[in-house]
């Protein structure tokens, strides 16, 4: 049997542990979250943080912009939350509209309210090791495998993935964490050679089903982040059931990485409250 890592539980510890201690402080976090369009997956997404961050006492505020924003639209939007001292945290919503310069209207987040932890403020001091707010699903990944004890000094991890969202900061934590990191991505020749070295890894390539057995060591942690909606329901980056008693540990989809994303968001927003790194 493969131990599934249980990220709704592990999450819901975490939400547990910040509502207490957000309502022992007294205070009130105020996270914004701006969605612009009309992408269904967004709107889901959106719709639980404000209902997450509502749970543990923060403060929810959604700004909505119509699919033919422009990006100086976004921006004036972003400058004001900028402003809001009720506003500790804020996130654009990805992916933004094609007309939209997702990099401008990043960069134009405070970096001390970056809760996604995607400016290149945040991301320069991910690199360094210095503190910051790190981004949220490669932060619930690290949290997912210490939840399980999953040893990462000098062990070998390989990541699926080089996007700036996921895979590139996935790599860089299990760096941080000793670690010996390869990152596969779609030039990579014959990837599953290098995959089945790894004792942990790390599925965010973005491809249904990509990772299946021989792509694992047997006993190595595997952790999918891929999220795809299918006809038979919403399936990840690795090809579960060949996995299942193969792989020491895996998680799945859902109620893995993406209520962990969730739980480190509202993380981020109360560290970015108290002012604290
Ligand atoms: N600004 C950002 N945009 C996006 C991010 C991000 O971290 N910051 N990540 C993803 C989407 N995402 C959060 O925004 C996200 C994805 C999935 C889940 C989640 O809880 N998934 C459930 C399944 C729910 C469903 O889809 O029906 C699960 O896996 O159990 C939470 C957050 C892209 N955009």
């Amino acid at each position: 049997m493969s131990t599934i890592l249980d990220g709704k539980a592990v999450a819901a510890r975490i939400r547990e542990g910040l509502k207490t201690e957000i309502s022992q402080s007294g205070s009130e976090p105020g996270l914004a979250v701006v969605l612009v369009g009309n992408d269904p997956a967004s709107e889901i997404y959106v719709r639980n943080k404000g209902k997450a961050a509502r749970a543990v006492g923060m403060r929810s505020i959604e700004q909505r912009l119509p699919e033919d924003s422009r990006t100086e639209d976004v921006l004036a939007v972003v400058k004001e939350l900028n402003e809001d001292p009720a506003v500790h945290g804020i996130l654009v919503q990805l992916p933004l509209p094609q007309g939209v310069d997702r990099r401008r209207v990043i960069e134009a987040i405070r970096p001390e309210k970056d809760v996604d932890g995607l400016t290149q403020a945040s991301q320069g001091a991910l690199v360094e090791m210095t503190p910051g707010l790190r981004p949220c699903t490669p932060a619930g990944i690290m949290d997912l495998l210490d939840a399980y004890h999953v040893e990462l000094a000098g062990r070998r991890a390989v990541v699926v993935g080089r996007s700036a969202l996921v895979g590139l900061p996935t790599a860089l934590l299990l760096l941080s964490r000793h670690a010996t990191v390869s990152i596969l991505h779609s030039r990579s020749e014959e990837p599953w050679r290098v995959a089945r070295e790894a004792d942990v890894l790390v599925a965010a390539a973005g491809r249904p089903r990509l990772v299946t057995r021989d792509w694992v060591k047997p006993g190595a942690v595997v952790v999918d982040v891929g999220i795809h909606r299918t006809e038979n329901g919403l399936v990840g980056d690795v090809d579960r059931e060949s996995l299942e008693g193969h792989a020491g540990a895996l998680s799945p989809v859902p109620g893995g990485v993406g209520p962990m994303t969730i739980a480190e968001l509202l993380k981020n927003t109360w560290t970015a409250y108290r002012g604290l790194r």
